[in-house]
C-alpha cells in the first residue's frame, strides 16, 4: 500500500517550497520514501532501502526514550528568526547560512537575532551546506561566530573533505561534516577525523537505521542525527536512529515539522521544551488524505518508485 503526499514549506527550503513524497506501509508498519527532486534513481536507492527497513523489518531497540532537539531557522528576516526560535521552546537553535539570497551581513544579524531569543545559556550552529570556498569560510565563520556570541559548531563549511580539514585548522570553531558523510567505508575514519569534530547523520541518504548506526561507528565521531524534512513518519525513524545510537553528546536535527504548514498524522513528533519521544514504529498517518498529491504528482512517485524498486 503506498500514499503520495505534497505538503507546503512555511519558508523556501533548499530552493523548494513543497516536501513531495510516498509512505508505504508493510508488515512492521510505515516507512516515508522521499528523495529530493534533484536525487538519480541511484541516488534515491538508500531512501528506499530507510523506508523498507521501517515498513517491513522495524528498527533495533532504543537505548533511551527522548532525544534533544535543535530548531531549524530557514533564511528569514531576524525579526522572523527571532519569533521562530522563541517560539520553538528548544535551547538549540541552528541557523541556515550563505544563501545565495542572503549576505553575510544578512546572516550576522539573523544569527544575532537568534542569540538574543536563546538566551545566553542557548546553543547556536550553523549550516553552510558547502557554500564556501576556504578563504570565505575561515572569514564568514569568525564573523558568524562573533555575531552569535560562539557557535556550537558550523556545519558543511565546504565541499571537499580537504578543504573542512584546512579550515578546521584555522579557525576555533568546531567543524560538522554532513554531505560528506555518505559512505561507512574504512578511509571515512581517517579522512572525516581531520576534517571534522561532528558528523550529522541521517537515516533515508545512508539507507536505513541499521547502515546509519554502521556509519556511526565507522566514522568514530560524535554524531549529530538530522532529519531530511520528511513527515512525521520519516522524522520517527530519525528518531528511532538518535534513541539507538550508544551514545548522544548534541542536539538532534529533528525538530523540522515546523517548516511543514502540515502532516500526515494527528500523532506529529513536534517537540515539547526540546524534545522528541524515541517511537517504536512511525505514527499512523490518518490526516494523509488532507495532504494527497494531485492525480499528476501521484503518477510521477509511483513511477519513480517503480523505477527506483528496478535496480
Ligand atoms: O539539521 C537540521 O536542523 C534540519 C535538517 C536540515 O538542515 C536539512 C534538511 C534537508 C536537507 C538538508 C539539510 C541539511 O542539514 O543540510
Ligand atoms: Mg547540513
Amino acid at each position: 500500500m503506498e500514499f503520495v503526499y505534497a505538503v507546503p514549506f512555511h519558508n523556501r527550503f533548499r530552493g523548494i517550497t513543497v516536501r513531495e513524497g510516498m509512505l508505504l506501509r508493510g508488515p512492521a508498519g510505515w516507512g516515508e520514501f522521499c528523495p529530493f527532486e534533484d536525487y538519480s534513481d541511484t541516488e534515491s536507492a538508500p531512501w528506499l532501502a530507510a523506508a523498507v527497513e521501517a515498513s517491513d523489518l522495524g528498527w533495533p531497540a532504543p537505548v533511551r526514550n527522548r532525544v534533544e532537539v535543535n530548531t531549524t531557522v530557514p533564511v528569514v528576516s531576524a525579526e522572523r528568526a527571532y519569533e521562530l526560535v522563541a517560539a520553538s521552546g528548544c535551547r538549540t537553535a541552528k541557523v541556515k547560512v550563505a544563501d545565495p539570497r542572503s549576505s553575510l551581513v544578512d546572516d550576522c544579524e539573523r544569527v544575532a537575532a537568534v542569540r538574543a531569543a536563546l538566551g545566553d545559556t542557548g546553543m547556536i550552529r550553523v549550516d553552510a551546506n558547502a557554500a564556501w570556498d576556504v578563504d570565505t569560510a575561515v572569514n564568514s565563520i569568525r564573523e558568524l561566530d562573533h555575531a552569535a556570541g560562539g557557535l556550537e559548531y558550523v556545519e558543511q563549511p565546504c565541499p571537499s573533505i580537504e578543504d573542512l580539514a584546512t579550515v578546521r585548522r584555522k579557525v576555533e570553531v568546531r567543524i560538522a561534516a554532513d554531505e560528506s558523510i555518505r559512505r561507512a567505508e574504512d578511509p571515512l575514519k581517517v579522512a572525516v577525523a581531520e576534517a571534522a569534530d561532528v558528523a550529522v547523520i541521517k537515516v533515508a541518504p545512508l539507507g536505513g537505521v541499521r547502515r546509519a548506526l554502521e556509519v556511526a561507528e565507522a566514522c568514530g565521531l560524535p554524531c549529530v542525527v538530522s532529519s531530511a524534512v520528511e513527515t512525521s513518519v520519516g522524522l520517527a525513524a530519525g528518531l528511532a536512529l538518535a534513541g539507538a545510537l550508544p551514545s548522544l553528546d548534541f542536539a538532534c536535527g529533528l525538530g523540522t515539522r515546523s517548516l511543514l504548514t502540515a502532516d500526515v498524522t494527528s500523532d506529529e513528533l513536534s517537540p515539547v521544551d526540546g524534545y522528541l519521544p524515541v517511537p517504536r514504529t512511525a505514527p499512523e498517518p490518518d490526516r494523509a488524505e488532507a495532504v494527497a498529491a494531485s492525480p499528476e504528482v501521484q503518477a510521477k512517485w509511483q513511477a519513480r518508485l517503480a523505477r527506483v524498486r528496478a535496480l
